[in-house]
């Protein structure tokens, strides 16, 4: 009882006395973006600009730089108001630790991006908090054990249909070709089959156009493809949402509402179908596929809203995220010649030929250094989830950021929004030194990263699929780099800045063009 009445009583003092409270802990806010305009209209405008422009991860640097420039030392915590909502931005390693993992029970994803994201994504893990996600964490975590994960006979599969439309000319080189629109096939190919055991094989429409057959991949490949729409459109959709804060609810347009309703009717034809699906029927196909998510997950749970839920999200994770990570990729080794070079070395020295490859398992992959190396400082520099946000759901603080100097704690009643981007932190010059917008891999080496390193998120909802996505996407580039000896960049690749496609999760914002140069045999 004593306990009882002293939580009660601290929790109204709390709510009641915030200034008491927040000078008790040592409080002060923290320095207050001044630009926002009336009712921080200037703010909206000026993201909606820097997303019309591809290049809003650009300006959330340059907003911290502004406030850096404001407060005379480097401004990595300031407040901003919108819409009548006060809320904060971070990208300093100390707060973006407590959010996530040493504070981890006072911050949620919260009941706004909650309410905003399962328009389209329904009640799954992206949104869901508490009890709720420790059921979908533990739904989903026997998926992700090695044995499921490094299956890659699977993807050996889909690298050979994406090998088959990469045909070299007569003189040794491909056409010009946009990579990046072929990974993202490969990567719903190779997930749609993890997750549904049967395959989309968005590949192969080409291959059965060219054939002039009623190809028996048409049907599935042209609901991938309206799938695939939908799902890109809707995700752009959820990231305006997003920049409207609490008055997400304000950016409902049909166009919105009609991608949901197509991705909804995807989705329900797998679970409909692994539904009806008879123990003795999934016996008999056993040996033709291995392990599939959707038939697995079945088993916990009959229930279609939340299998097609789950499935939607993982769909979300393991399609657009690898496929980013690797066209990301290539767009810097075009940049960077050398590093083509010494990669393309490495592979060859340690997994053999195209036609003669060697020992390419989960550990060899994740053993190749200098592979690991590339991947990782494509994650720094151009890192797939630039910008996220918690929500308080209690009166907690930010361990830094307040004050003149930027040192004192912050204090911060419930239900504040609380966004933080890796992107700016893992540029952040005082953390990884003068070159750090430069891409290079070997800045690795010997280094292991903290909090200041967060590509895949940390504290305990980390992401679940990052040894999925690492192996995939090292050994989709150990292919094809024992195929192709030279890279090229196409005619218009190299013009103007790098731009972003962001929308959830960020893309090149050109489709990464080049011509690819076959190895002789
Ligand atoms: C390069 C590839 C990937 C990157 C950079 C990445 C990054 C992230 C990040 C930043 C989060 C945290 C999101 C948040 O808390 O708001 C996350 C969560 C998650 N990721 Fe990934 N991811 C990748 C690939 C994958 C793949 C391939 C899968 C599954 C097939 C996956 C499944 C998940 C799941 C289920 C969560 C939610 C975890 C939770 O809330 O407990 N991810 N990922």
């Amino acid at each position: 009882i004593y306990k009882l009445v002293s939580v009660v009583t601290e929790k109204r003092r709390h709510s009641a006395h915030p200034t008491v409270k927040a000078k008790e802990l040592g409080c002060q806010d923290a320095a207050f973006y001044p630009n926002g305009g009336f009712l921080g209209f200037k703010s909206i405008k000026e993201m909606q600009a820097a997303d019309k422009a591809k290049l809003f991860p650009d300006f959330m640097i340059k907003r911290q730089d502004f406030m850096s420039g404001l407060t005379g030392r480097v401004c990595s915590t300031f407040r901003i108001s919108l819409l009548g909502q006060t809320m904060y931005f971070t990208s300093d390693p100390k707060n973006i630790q407590a959010m996530l993992a040493t504070q981890f029970a006072d911050y949620d994803l919260g009941p706004v991006r909650r309410a905003n994201m399962s328009q389209t994504l329904g009640n799954g893990i992206f949104v869901q908090d508490g009890k709720q996600w420790e059921h979908s964490r533990a739904l989903l975590r026997p998926s992700f054990v090695r044995e499921q994960i490094s299956d890659l006979e699977l993807e050996e599969r889909h690298v050979q249909n994406l090998i088959d439309v990469l045909k070299p000319q007569q003189d040794g080189w491909t056409a010009e070709t946009e990579i990046q629109t072929l990974f993202f096939r490969l990567t719903i190919d190779s997930a749609t089959e993890f997750l549904f055991g049967e395959s989309v094989d968005s590949q192969l429409v080409e291959a059965d156009s060219a054939l002039r057959t009623p190809g028996k991949h048409a049907k599935r490949a042209t609901d991938e493809l309206a799938f695939s729409k939908n799902f890109d459109s809707a995700q752009r959709h959820m990231a305006q949402r997003f920049r409207l804060g609490d008055m997400y609810w304000v950016h409902n347009p049909k166009e919105y509402k009609e991608n949901n309703r197509i991705i909804d009717e995807f989705v329900k034809h797998y679970v409909n179908l692994a539904l009806k699906k008879s123990t003795s029927e999934k016996k008999a196909e056993e040996g033709r596929h291995g392990y599939v998510f959707l038939e697995a997950l079945a088993e916990q749970t009959r229930d279609p809203k939340e299998l097609a839920a789950q499935l939607l999200n993982i769909l979300l994770a393991g399609r657009d995220t690898t496929a980013s990570l690797l066209s990301w990729l290539f767009n810097q080794l075009l940049r960077h010649p050398a590093v083509f070079a010494t990669l393309r070395a490495t592979v060859v020295e340690t997994f053999g030929t195209y036609d003669d490859p060697r020992d390419i398992t989960f550990a060899t992959l994740k053993g190749c250094q200098y592979l690991q190396y590339c991947l990782s400082e494509t994650l720094r520099l151009w890192t797939v989830v630039p910008g996220n946000s918690r929500r308080t759901n209690k009166p907690t603080t930010l361990p830094r950021g307040g004050g003149p100097k930027g040192e004192d704690p912050i204090y911060l009643p419930a239900q504040v929004e609380v966004n933080y981007s890796i992107h700016v932190m893992q540029r952040r010059k005082d953390l990884w030194g003068e070159d750090a917008d430069e891409f290079k891999p070997e800045r690795f080496q010997g280094r292991r990263p903290g909090w200041e390193y967060l590509p895949f998120n940390g504290g305990p909802r980390i992401c679940i699929g990052q040894q999925f996505a690492l192996t995939e996407a090292s050994y989709v580039v150990v292919r094809l780099l024992q195929k192709f000896d030279r890279i090229m960049p196409g005619a218009h690749e190299l013009e103007g800045p790098i731009t972003s496609n962001l929308t959830l999760t960020n893309s090149p914002g050109k489709p990464v063009t080049l011509r690819l140069h076959e190895a002789k045999a």
